[in-house]
Formats: C-alpha cells, sequence, structure tokens
C-alpha cells in the first residue's frame, strides 16, 4: 500500500470517483489530479456536489467506487485502502481543515485551539503553546490568545480556524467556504492569511467557494455541476511562485 514518493507526483489524484447517497448521484467519475504547491478552488451550484469532492478527497468520505491517492513528502498512499482508523492518522497528520462547522473547541482559548494538533503530535503543552501564540501573532492576532471562541469576531474566529489547520505544516489545507460569512475586506484578510499560511510555504490549499473574488486569488478554478466537473482553469502557474518563496512540499 506504501510507496516511495516521487516529486514530480500530485499531492492528491482521484480516478474515476463515484459516490452516491441512496438515489442522489452526489459524484459521477470524477478524474482529477492537484499539484503540490496549487491553490485550487472548487465552485458550483448549491448541491452540485463540491462538498463531497472535499471529504472524498480528505479522506473524510469514502467513494461507492473509484482510487483517490496521496503523494506526501514521505509517503505514497491510497486513500481509498485505508481503515477509517489510518484515514483518521493521515488527516490527523498530512492535512487541515478551515471548515465552518466548529472544529474549534468553544471551551478553549485561541492558543489552547491552535495548540491542540501539536500536543496530539505528544509536543509538551508549554512548547505547543508557546509555537500556537507565534502562530496567531503571524495572523494578526496579538493579544487575543487567552480569548475564547465566543469573544473573537467571525474574521478572527476563521484565522484560528486557519493557524490551527496548518500549525502541524500538513501537507494540504482543505477549506469549505472559508470566507463565506464575511464582508469584503475581513475575507480579503481571512484569505491572505489562509493563502499565506499554505501555499506561500509550499503546501497545497484545497478550498470550497461561492465567491468569484475569493476562487481569482487561487491558482485554478474547478466547476462542478451535477457531481461531475464541468470545467477546470488554470490561471497561476505556482511553481512559478514555490520557486520564488522556495518552497518545496
Ligand atoms: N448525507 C447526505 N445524505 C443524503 N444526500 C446528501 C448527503 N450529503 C449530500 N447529499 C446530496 O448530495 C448532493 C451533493 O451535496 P454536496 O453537499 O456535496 O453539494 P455542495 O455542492 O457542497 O452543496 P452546497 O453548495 O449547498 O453546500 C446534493 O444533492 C445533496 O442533497
Amino acid at each position: 500500500m506504501f510507496t516511495n514518493a516521487q516529486p514530480t507526483q500530485p499531492v492528491l489524484s482521484a480516478a474515476g470517483v463515484s459516490k452516491h447517497y441512496g438515489s442522489t448521484c452526489a459524484l459521477n467519475n470524477i478524474h482529477l489530479r492537484i499539484t503540490p504547491g496549487e491553490s485550487v478552488a472548487i465552485m458550483g451550484p448549491s448541491g452540485s456536489g463540491k462538498t463531497t469532492l472535499m471529504h472524498v478527497l480528505s479522506g473524510i468520505l469514502l467513494p461507492d467506487s473509484g482510487h483517490v491517492n496521496f503523494s506526501g513528502p514521505t509517503e505514497a498512499v491510497e486513500i481509498t485502502m485505508l481503515s477509517e482508523e489510518l484515514r483518521a492518522k493521515l488527516r490527523r497528520e498530512s492535512f487541515g481543515f478551515v471548515f465552518q462547522e466548529g472544529l474549534l473547541l468553544p471551551e478553549l482559548s485561541a492558543q489552547e485551539n491552535v495548540a491542540l494538533p501539536l500536543m496530539l503530535t505528544c509536543m509538551p503543552r508549554a512548547a505547543a503553546e508557546e509555537y500556537a501564540r507565534g502562530q496567531l501573532n503571524q495572523l494578526g492576532l496579538a493579544g487575543m490568545h487567552d480569548r475564547r471562541l465566543g469573544e473573537l469576531s467571525g474574521g478572527q474566529a476563521q484565522r484560528v480556524a486557519i493557524a490551527r489547520a496548518q500549525v502541524s505544516q500538513p501537507s494540504v489545507v482543505f477549506a469549505d467556504e472559508p470566507t463565506g460569512a464575511l464582508d469584503s475586506v475581513t475575507s480579503a484578510a481571512v484569505l491572505d492569511a489562509l493563502l499565506g499560511s499554505t501555499v506561500q510555504r509550499g503546501g497545497t490549499l484545497v478550498m470550497v467557494t461561492h465567491d468569484s473574488a475569493t476562487a481569482a486569488r487561487c491558482d485554478r478554478i474547478i466547476r462542478v455541476q451535477d457531481g461531475a466537473i464541468v470545467s477546470d482553469s488554470t490561471q497561476h502557474v505556482p511553481n512559478a511562485r514555490m520557486s520564488e518563496a522556495g518552497g518545496t512540499r
């Protein structure tokens, strides 16, 4: 199941992926390759299959048929062959998530939320929290380390979610409507933070968005309709930016 990763391999690929919920076809024979360092926006009408596609690519959901492969810096693996436990491990170690539906724990402070993924990898609490504070500072949240979710604005909470998603430097960050509920100025700041903490260090960003201004900031826009990819356009070449930044991941 595990093979040596090749530098030219896509970080994520899907081949012949289909997914049904009862009689609803959510994904219909998807083929897709995502290059390391790319930022990819997934767009499409409500119910077209965007979230299902992201969940299948990240191993949250298994498709009914087809294969999804991940190739990271140290391993290549067919996600669709992994047990639930190994998929959970892969998500913890190689992927980060910025989802609207409460991945942050409201009873914890901003710094505790960000430190948590590091503590799960056995980093001592003091070191994890110190690192978390540095990440929060970089995202413009100095002075808000000790606030709980309810004491932050929507944009600030999204930046805490971004800090948490990328704190363990995952190969791929998946974001579902990361700027959904925000005004345009806050959206731009959150998107800067998200791109800055992922693709600018050589990581990959896969993002579902309804917002064309947000999608336009990505390297590539994939449009989904009725569970199928109806267009796939590259607008910037990520490798040019990666070599400028010296990123390799
Ligand atoms: N758990 C589920 N049970 C049954 N049907 C589902 C389930 N999740 C999604 N669906 C259906 O699968 C299709 C694709 O849903 P999905 O959530 O992937 O779409 P989406 O493009 O992300 O939609 P939106 O933009 O509204 O979030 C829809 O017809 C939806 O109703």
